[in-house]
């Protein structure tokens, strides 16, 4: 497992500045549930994590490192990402999408085979989907196949964002509770972004507010839910209700 640190800071897109002297300390294990508005830095965020934005000035570091520093290949190994949709390979059906990283990385037959069943027993799918392919799948399957990819190399980070936003309320209903079960024996640091107070409250061990790039509260659930730190926070706890 893996602490992540921002420290200082600032990322702008053009004339856009989005973050401005952020500094966040998430721990290790934790299930950070990051909420906010659209365009609050959500995702600018997540995406610093496994170096796809760069800072323009400050520094994200996992266990004390720079990730600028890391060999690439190396950090995107170690930290899992999963996104919202339709992300899956589409002429690869189950096994092999799951397998892709591992294939990447030259791993056995025999290897491929196990943990690609383990990981369709940790993820509540079906050895009989193994062969299905993507267009063959429901909408809550496909998303769970894209966790097990995500999740292929045992990485201490996983990133998700908004990973269940595609899917119906059952089907999110059941992905919500499943990966909260999941977190809770696995040592996994997880990021993970919603629009939705309710999965964030549900979900996180702790959960970050933010809105225009600045963070409104970062807390657990319960110490939101008591003691909202300011205005817009209680009108999001408001509208959980
Ligand atoms: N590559 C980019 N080029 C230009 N502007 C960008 C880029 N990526 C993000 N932005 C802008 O930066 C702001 C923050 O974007 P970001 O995706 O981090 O927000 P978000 O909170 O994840 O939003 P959403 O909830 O809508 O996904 C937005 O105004 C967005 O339009």
């Amino acid at each position: 497992m893996s602490d992540i640190t921002f420290e200082n800071v600032s990322k702008s897109y053009g004339q856009q500045q989005v973050l401005s002297g952020f500094n966040l300390e998430i721990a290790c294990g934790d299930f950070l549930a990051v909420v906010g508005s659209s365009g609050s830095g959500k995702t600018t965020i997540l995406k610093m994590i496994n170096a796809l934005v760069k800072p323009d000035s400050g520094r994200v570091l996992i266990a004390g490192q720079d990730v600028s520093d890391m060999d690439l290949v190396e950090l995107r190994r170690s930290i899992g990402y999963s996104i919202q949709g339709n992300v899956l390979f589409p002429h690869l059906d189950v096994f092999d999408n799951i397998a892709f990283v591992l294939e990447l990385l030259g791993k056995s037959k025999q290897e491929k085979a196990e943990t690609v069943t383990r990981l369709m027993e940790m993820f509540n799918l079906d050895p009989s989907l193994r062969h299905r392919f993507p267009h063959q799948l429901s909408g809550g399957q496909a998303q769970r196949v894209g966790i097990a990819r995500a999740y292929a190399t045992s990485p201490s980070i996983l990133l998700m964002d908004e990973p269940f936003g595609a899917v119906d309320a059952i089907t999110r209903y059941q992905l919500q509770h499943e990966l909260k079960a999941w977190h809770a024996q696995a040592n996994t640091t997880i990021v993970f972004i919603t629009h939705d107070i309710r999965e964030a409250l549900f979900l996180g061990t702790k959960v970050l507010v933010l809105d225009e790039g600045e963070i409104q509260q970062y807390g657990t659930g319960e110490e939101l839910l008591a003691h909202p730190a300011n205005q817009f926070v209680a009108d999001l706890i408001r509208m959980s209700r």
